[in-house]
């Protein structure tokens, strides 16, 4: 009998790729000005073009805007209309659109079936490098996100984000500041292990994360993580397919959401999830699509 990975055919809207944020690593943002929001006729047409397809989830990924600049109520509910509208035209929206106030994650959750929020790493020192213009990417912020959803009920995802300075002890401080928060409220889904890969814009262009190291340590988050936290790898991550399996022998479950473009890293294009199956069919696992929300 073949084992079972999955993954989530998925789709992805940006409301907005301005962010006020500016981390060094990030091939997704812009600055304030240069990019406008995808209007709700746009996202009808795209989703629209989508119906009938494979696709299920709709990943919202947003550029932020500070909590206190005088937009930022109606990019939230430019957030929180398109995700409506996937909702009401049969989607399953899943948002991350970074720091929220607990009435917007309230609110928010309302028209999604799950959402999240990566973790990065719970260093402080990455503050005074990586995260030196990142106001939105300190640790207790964000874990005070994880808090929240934890009280409202939120079905979860998080991650660490690998390789940005970070060291082997900081890795498995964030994986257990994970269980902890776990065993209190039970809504991490899934733990996202997403190797960092410099791509084309970004200001950075360091050195992608060590792939040799990614199965010792799923090997290290499935001791740490309680069981029915899924792990996560992000496939067009780790190209070379030997790494995936052994990663899977490591036990990772899940490959996330696969889609036409990542737009987080679109210089690293998924394989069609027909070739993925085929591929994983060979070594004896078998390649399931799931909703956003795990049975
Ligand atoms: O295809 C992607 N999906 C991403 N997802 C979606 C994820 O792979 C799953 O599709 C969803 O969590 C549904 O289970 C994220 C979800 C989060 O809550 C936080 C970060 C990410 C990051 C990515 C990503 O970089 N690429
Ligand atoms: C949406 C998530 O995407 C991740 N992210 C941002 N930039 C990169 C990159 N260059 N490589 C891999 N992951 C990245 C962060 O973890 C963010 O929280
Ligand atoms: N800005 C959000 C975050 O960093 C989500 C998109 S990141 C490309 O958490
Ligand atoms: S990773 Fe998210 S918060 Fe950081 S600059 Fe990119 S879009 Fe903004």
């Amino acid at each position: 009998m073949s084992r079972i990975v999955t993954y989530s055919p998925s789709h992805t809207l940006v409301p907005t790729y301005e962010c006020f944020n500016r981390c060094s690593y990030c091939n997704f943002r812009r600055d304030l000005g240069t990019d406008g929001w995808l209007s709700l006729d746009k996202a009808k047409e795209i989703l629209t073009a989508l119906q009938g397809s494979e696709i299920t989830e709709i990943l919202i990924l947003s550029g932020e805007v500070h909590p206190l600049a005088a937009n930022r109520e109606s990019w939230f509910r430019h957030i929180y209309n398109l995700a409506a509208l996937a909702l009401n035209m049969g989607f399953y929206p899943h948002t991350n659109a970074g720091i929220l106030t607990f009435a917007e994650m309230e609110k928010l959750k309302n028209v999604n079936l799950s959402m999240g929020i990566m973790l990065e790493q719970m260093t402080v020192t990455l503050l005074d490098t990586v995260h030196r213009h990142a106001p939105s990417k300190v640790p207790s912020l964000r874990l005070e996100q994880l808090q929240w959803a934890g009280e409202l009920g939120i079905p979860f995802t998080t991650g660490l984000l690998l390789g940005i300075g970070e060291t082997e002890c900081d890795r498995l401080v964030t994986l257990e500041t994970i269980a902890t928060i776990h065993q209190r409220w039970g809504h991490i889904q899934e733990v996202i292990l997403q190797p960092y890969n410099p791509g084309k814009r970004e200001q950075w262009q360091n050195n992608p994360f060590d792939l040799q190291k990614l199965p010792d340590l799923v090997r290290q988050a499935r001791e740490i993580l309680p069981p029915d936290i899924v792990i996560q790898i992000p496939p067009n991550l780790v190209p070379d397919p030997l790494f995936l399996l052994d990663c899977l022998a490591a036990g990772a479950r899940d490959l996330g959401g696969i889609g036409l473009i990542d737009e987080v890293n679109p210089d690293y294009l998924h394989l069609h999830p027909d070739k993925l199956k085929e591929f994983l069919a060979i070594y004896g696992w078998e390649l399931k699509a799931r909703l956003p929300v795990y049975q």
